[in-house]
């Protein structure tokens, strides 16, 4: 019995992400409780409803957790902004997720990103047991997003599968995300796995595609059962040579995202114990 059998919520399903997945997730049959702030700029799809819902609201977000074996949680703050802006969607809203998953002993699969490990140099490549390394509030909201989900898996048995999405896009557009790229196709297969793998506890998946030039390796994509099928490799050739003029930009994992608001004088940065 795969989880997909109830009741599925997807919030955010006005995002680019959630399109995606209402579409697919609909025409692989299953049901949808689909649920976002903004109105649903697509059709709704087969056996689907539409709830227009804040994730502050927590009475709300139960209600709509009611009998759903299984949640997608793809609602919140997607790029870097303020503390105060990221607060109430992403940290609040996480919690609101987690409390109702905990009272429908629902499983979550919880968005992170690479902008959790943003402050990694592009040079290292990374394993799941990183310490994270956020590179803004968006960031950080994501590593509380992660330590949310393992409190709720350690204290209540609650499962997650924390993605830690690369770029999820139907072509790579730079050289970056030639490392980071994670197919349409290869995403949702994926979003299948977390519905039909029978055990996850609290597992991290890197999300990206089989791509040459990745900087991540060593997750639970066994245990799960998910192997990427695509590869960025092949769009390397299209991309040469479209990189930003910002050193700042080009030495990270996480990007554009990093030069907002970075107020180091010292770049390249020095070590922190610069006597070893
Ligand atoms: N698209 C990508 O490549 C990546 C996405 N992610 C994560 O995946 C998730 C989805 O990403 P996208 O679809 O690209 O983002 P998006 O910004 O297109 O969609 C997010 C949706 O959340 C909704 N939302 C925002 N605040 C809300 C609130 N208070 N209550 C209810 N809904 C609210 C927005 O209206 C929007 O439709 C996000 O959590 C993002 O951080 C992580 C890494 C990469
Ligand atoms: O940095 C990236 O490529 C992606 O990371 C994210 O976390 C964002 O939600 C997405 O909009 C970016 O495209």
């Amino acid at each position: 019995m795969a989880l997909s059998d109830k009741p599925v919520l997807l919030t955010g399903a006005s995002g680019t992400i959630g399109r995606l997945l209402s579409v697919k997730l609909a025409e692989l049959g299953w049901t949808l409780r689909l649920t976002d702030v903004v109105p649903l700029a697509i059709p709704l799809p087969q056996n689907a409803s539409f709830d227009r819902v804040d994730l502050e609201d927590q009475q709300a977000v139960n209600r709509l957790a009611e009998g759903c074996g299984l949640i997608l949680h793809f609602g919140g703050i997607s790029t870097e902004q303020s503390f105060e802006t990221v607060l109430g969607p992403n940290l609040r809203g996480s919690f609101h997720i987690y409390e109702a998953a905990r009272s429908q002993k629902a499983r979550v699969v919880f968005p992170s990103s690479v902008h959790a490990v943003g402050l990694y140099e592009r040079t290292e490549i990374l394993d799941q047991d990183c310490l994270l390394r956020p590179d803004g509030y968006y960031g950080l909201s994501k590593a509380y997003g992660e330590m949310l989900a393992r409190l709720y898996w350690d204290k209540h048995a609650i499962e997650s599968v924390l993605i830690r999405i690369g770029s999820v896009l139907p072509e790579v557009p730079d050289e970056r995300i030639l490392s980071t790229w994670i197919s349409h196709n290869d995403f949702v297969r994926l979003i299948e796995r977390c519905a039909e793998a029978q055990h996850v506890g609290c597992s991290v998946i890197w999300g990206q595609s089989n791509n040459s030039r990745g900087f991540w390796r060593h997750d639970a994509r066994q245990k799960i059962g998910w192997t990427p099928l695509d590869s960025s490799d092949g769009q390397a050739e299209r991309v040469r040579g479209k990189v930003t003029d910002n050193p700042v930009v080009e030495r990270y994992q996480g990007g554009k995202f990093i030069v907002v608001d970075y107020s180091r004088a010292d770049f390249p940065p020095r070590s922190m114990f610069p006597d070893e």
